[in-house]
C-alpha cells in the first residue's frame, strides 16, 4: 500500500455557451459537452432571441442542459414572464438592481449574478452574492464584447465558487481557468462566426479546451 496522499480531485468547471439563437445552435453546444446554454433577452443586444425560440432550442437538448436567460437592466414582471416563456432553468442578471429585485428573482430562479471587478470588496456586492441561489459572475463591464479581464489582478479576490466571463475562448479559457479555478466559464463572442450565429470549431475547441485544463 502506497503513503503517497491521495489527489484531492479538481471539481469539474461548468461550461456555459452563450448567446444561442436557434435549434441547431443550441445542438452544437449540447452535443460538443455544454453543461448550459444562454439565451440573451437584453434588447441591446445583437445576439436577442425570442420566448419562443429559446424555448424549442432549450427543448431539443434534453433534460440536463441547463438553459440561462440572460437579462441586462429589465423590469422585475419582464423578467419573470420571459423566463417562464422561455421555460429556463436560471437566470443570468447584468447592471444595477436593488436588492429586493434580486431577492425575488432568486425565489425563483438560480441566479448568476454579474459583477464588474470594481464591484468587488463593495458592501452591497457581499449582500448580493451571500443570498441563497445567487452566485456571482465575474465579466467585463462592456458585456458581450469580447474583451478579457485582467486574472492576475482578480487572484486573491475572484469569489470562490464564481464564474468567469469576458473574452473568453479556445485559445484563452485553460489559462483562466488555472488562473482562477472558478466554477464555471461562459462565453460568446469569440465562438461566433457572425453575430448570433456559432462557429460549430471554435464551440467545440471552447468546450474541449476548458475540460482539458
Ligand atoms: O452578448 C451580449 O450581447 C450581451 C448583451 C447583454 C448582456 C450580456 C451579454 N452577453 C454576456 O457577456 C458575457 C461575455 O461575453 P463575451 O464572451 O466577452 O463576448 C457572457 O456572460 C454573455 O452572457
Amino acid at each position: 500500500m502506497s503513503d503517497a496522499p491521495s489527489p484531492v480531485p479538481l471539481s469539474p468547471v461548468r461550461v456555459k455557451v452563450c448567446g444561442t439563437t436557434s435549434v441547431r445552435d443550441a445542438v452544437l453546444a449540447a452535443e460538443a459537452g455544454a453543461d448550459a446554454l444562454g439565451f440573451i433577452f437584453a434588447p441591446v443586444s445583437k445576439r436577442l432571441v425570442t420566448p419562443q425560440v429559446a424555448r424549442a432550442a432549450g427543448l431539443s437538448v434534453g433534460p440536463v442542459v441547463a438553459r440561462v436567460g440572460v437579462f441586462l437592466g429589465q423590469g422585475l414582471t419582464e423578467v419573470l414572464r420571459t423566463a417562464e416563456a422561455a421555460r429556463v432553468s436560471a437566470v443570468q442578471l447584468h447592471g444595477p438592481l436593488a436588492p429586493l429585485y434580486l431577492r425575488a428573482v432568486a425565489a425563483y430562479y438560480p441566479v448568476l449574478r454579474v459583477l464588474r471587478p470594481a464591484d468587488l470588496g463593495q458592501e452591497a456586492t457581499a449582500e448580493e452574492v451571500n443570498l441563497p441561489g445567487v452566485t456571482p459572475m465575474l465579466d467585463a463591464p462592456d458585456p458581450g464584447s469580447g474583451k478579457p479581464l485582467d486574472w492576475a489582478a482578480l487572484r486573491g479576490v475572484f469569489p470562490p465558487g464564481g464564474w468567469l466571463a469576458g473574452g473568453l475562448g479556445p485559445e484563452n479559457v485553460a489559462g483562466a481557468i488555472r488562473a482562477l479555478n472558478p466554477g464555471g466559464v461562459d462565453a460568446v463572442s469569440r465562438l461566433e462566426a457572425g453575430a448570433g450565429s456559432k462557429d460549430p470549431g471554435k464551440v467545440r475547441a471552447f468546450v474541449r479546451a476548458a475540460r482539458e485544463r
